[in-house]
């Protein structure tokens, strides 16, 4: 029987977490967990007054792992003294070649756009909130560090705390489990994060955030194929990425590129979004293409990918995110909601969310 990481983690699922009642991969108490051949090995990341409790978790887990079928098993417990806050430095980490999988996570799903003001991050939070109203287990990264727009579409202001300064916990608002990197830092100074701290940074959310056990993470990517992207679609397995984009010439082609970036990086592209596709008069009802309108449909049917959705540009959808709660929250009965649920429920259906 060959040891695999997926192996372990269910293994790991059956071992209960004293503290939470949940089960200790759920609760984020298991870190660094590598399998290298037959050898296994993890830490069991606690509160320093509760070894004595967590000796018997330690030697459950490591049992369970080496029930897989692992040669060696080594469980360490690690115990950090509280701090206020986490420097979100990029940490010097031995990491395997490749994209990994994230522990707890089933699967990734980027949202990204050629081009900024599409409306990447109200297609994400949407989706997002769709996917937990239909029972998924939902997280939502924004990663979206020119502009973190996610804390005001979910109506989230709390800073997240770490009570180890190590282990980041997110922020929850409909169902949704979220962080965001304008959460740790005021808009002004995410604005300025450049370059390889922004990127080491981003990693560490991803891999540091206590997202405990999830169907699907969302990542609001910024727009365009820059560092951020490209890194963390280097780092973290992705199970696929969404393009949205408006029906215009300049917006079709940057999303384009970033087609091109997903498809050089091996991730299969889900589908196009057309976003702003047709303006809804909000009082006579009256259709009016101010963007155009097909131009998606048609770049999706010449590049091979699916149009998953077009979402008509309605003041009752930019109503709803600026006050902190997205449509499909709002009014999931509308027109304009059930567009997201049928991108969720199609999600669901290609095994993806
Ligand atoms: N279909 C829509 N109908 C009405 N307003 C919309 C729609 N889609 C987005 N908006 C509004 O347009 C603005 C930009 O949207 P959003 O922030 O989602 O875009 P983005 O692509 O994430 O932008 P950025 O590049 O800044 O991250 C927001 O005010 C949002 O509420």
């Amino acid at each position: 029987m060959t040891t695999t990481r997926e192996g372990v983690l269910k293994a790991l699922t059956r071992v209960t977490d004293p503290v939470s009642g949940s089960n200790i991969v759920a609760a984020g108490v298991v870190r660094a967990l590598t399998v290298d051949g037959g050898a296994v090995s993890f830490v069991l990341d606690i509160d320093p007054s509760k070894v004595k409790v967590y000796e018997a978790v330690r030697e459950a887990a490591e049992a369970a792992a080496k029930a897989t079928g692992a040669e060696r098993v080594s469980a360490v417990l690690t115990a950090h003294s509280a701090m206020e806050m986490p420097e979100l430095k990029p940490k010097p980490k031995v990491v395997p070649e490749g994209p990994q999988r994230v522990p707890g996570i089933d699967h990734i799903i980027a949202v990204a756009s050629g081009k900024g003001g599409v409306g990447k991050s109200t297609v994400s939070a949407n989706l997002a909130c769709a996917l937990a109203a239909k029972g998924r287990r939902v997280g939502l990264l924004d990663a979206d560090v020119h502009g973190p727009s996610q804390p005001r579409m979910l109506g989230v202001s709390d800073r997240p705390t770490s009570p180890d300064g190590k282990i980041l916990l997110p922020v929850h608002n409909h169902d949704v489990v979220m962080m965001s990197i304008g959460l740790l830092a005021n808009e002004n100074q995410a604005l300025l994060w450049r370059g390889s701290r922004l990127v080491g940074g981003l990693q560490q959310m991803l891999m540091d955030v206590q997202w405990g056990a999830l169907d699907c993470l969302i990542v609001d990517l910024p727009p365009g194929t820059g560092d951020v992207s490209m890194s963390l679609t280097e780092k973290a397995k992705l199970d696929g990425a969404i393009i949205v984009s408006t029906p215009q010439d300049v917006a079709l082609l940057d999303a384009r590129r970033a087609i091109e970036m997903f498809n050089q990086l091996d991730v299969p592209v889900l589908g196009m979004i057309e976003n702003m596709s047709a303006h809804v008069c909000s009082n006579c009802g009256q259709e009016e293409h101010i963007f155009g309108h097909g131009g998606v449909k048609t770049e999706a049917e010449g590049l091979g990918v699916p149009l998953l959705a077009e979402i008509p540009l309605h003041l009752d959808i930019r109503l709803a995110s600026d006050r902190g709660a997205p449509i499909v929250v709002t009014k999931p009965d509308s027109p304009q909601a059930q567009v997201f649920q049928q991108v969720a429920r199609d999600l669901i259906g290609m095994g993806v969310a």
